[in-house]
């Protein structure tokens, strides 16, 4: 690819999007450039991934054809005041936020500016990413297969419309919070049993990717993959049937409601 591409914000997520590009050699590391607010920050960036980096978001506006707004949702407006002048008109700006709506980005921009709304998620680091998509009206078909080529590098990427944006979170962009929960509670629980910790992360998380890997190659109902491992009479029956008494499914429904719901929030401005 011979795009720039900038990231205003090189957190978590900037730097998950930035490794996975790299490993995938999407575009050298020259073709990358950031900005960070915290001289520990841009020290740390510029040593790992070899990208120039710096405090000036005007400047790296100026410069970029894909530029990535990756801060925090409540920052956005500030940053957008700040370099709404400098973005050349055929700039392919990429939020990452959840919450900011295109309409939103347009308004604080004042202009009709190319935006590309989106969920990445942090597995992104490990080339596994799961990021969901969606353009307005003035990107075009060519700079949308642009900006899936780079979500593609770091794993799988699909475009849906905006109003089904706020739900996204909660499906991809959150969830691995909460198979994290899973794994760490199937880890404790190991240990309590004599595993040793490191052997109980593998085992535990090794058998979360498998069942992923399950439901996607196998292409059969997750209810009948579960079946398959429950023995009648048997040690995963017991298991199942205790996590139905405590209301498993119905607390990861809950979870993701509010989740949706705190997405809706934002983009309402609440
Ligand atoms: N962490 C995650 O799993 C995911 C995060 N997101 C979104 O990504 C965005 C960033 O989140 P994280 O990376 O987790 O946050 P973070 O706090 O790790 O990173 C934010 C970065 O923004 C920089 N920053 C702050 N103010 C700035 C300014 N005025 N100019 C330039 N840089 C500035 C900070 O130095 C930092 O590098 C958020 O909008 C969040 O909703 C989306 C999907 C997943
Ligand atoms: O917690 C958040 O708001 C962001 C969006 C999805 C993951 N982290």
């Amino acid at each position: 690819m011979d795009k720039k591409i900038g990231f205003i914000g090189c957190g978590q997520m900037g730097q998950a999007m930035i490794q996975g590009m790299i490993d995938a050699k999407l575009l050298k590391a020259e073709s990358i450039a950031a900005t960070a607010l915290s001289d520990e920050t841009i020290d740390f960036v510029s040593d790992e991934y070899g990208i120039h980096i710096s405090n000036d978001n005007k400047q790296l506006a100026r410069e970029s054809d894909l530029l990535f707004l990756a801060i925090k949702p409540y920052i956005y407006h500030g940053v957008i005041q700040e370099i709404k002048d400098e973005v050349p008109p055929d700039t392919v700006i990429v939020t990452i936020a959840a919450g900011i709506t295109l309409d939103a980005i347009k308004e604080a921009f004042g202009r009709n500016v190319k935006v590309i709304r989106s969920m990445p998620n942090t597995p992104s680091l490990v080339g596994a990413g799961m990021s969901v998509l969606c353009p307005n009206d003035f990107v075009t078909e060519e700079e949308l297969a642009d900006v899936m080529e780079v979500f593609e590098s770091f794993g799988e990427a699909e475009i849906i419309e905006e109003k089904l944006m706020d739900a996204v979170p909660a499906i991809s962009g959150s969830s691995p919070a909460f198979v994290y929960m899973f794994i760490e509670a199937m880890a404790d629980t190991a240990v309590q049993q004599g595993f040793p910790r490191d052997k109980a992360y593998k085992i535990a998380s090794q058998a979360v990717q498998g069942a992923a890997k399950m439901v996607k190659e196998t292409g059969r109902h997750p209810g009948e993959l579960k079946d398959a491992v429950c023995t009648p009479g048997g040690v995963t029956i017991a298991g199942v049937t205790e996590l139905e008494h405590s209301g498993m499914r119905s607390s990861i429904i809950q979870a993701m409601e509010a989740c949706t719901k705190k997405s809706r929030e934002l983009s309402k401005g609440e």
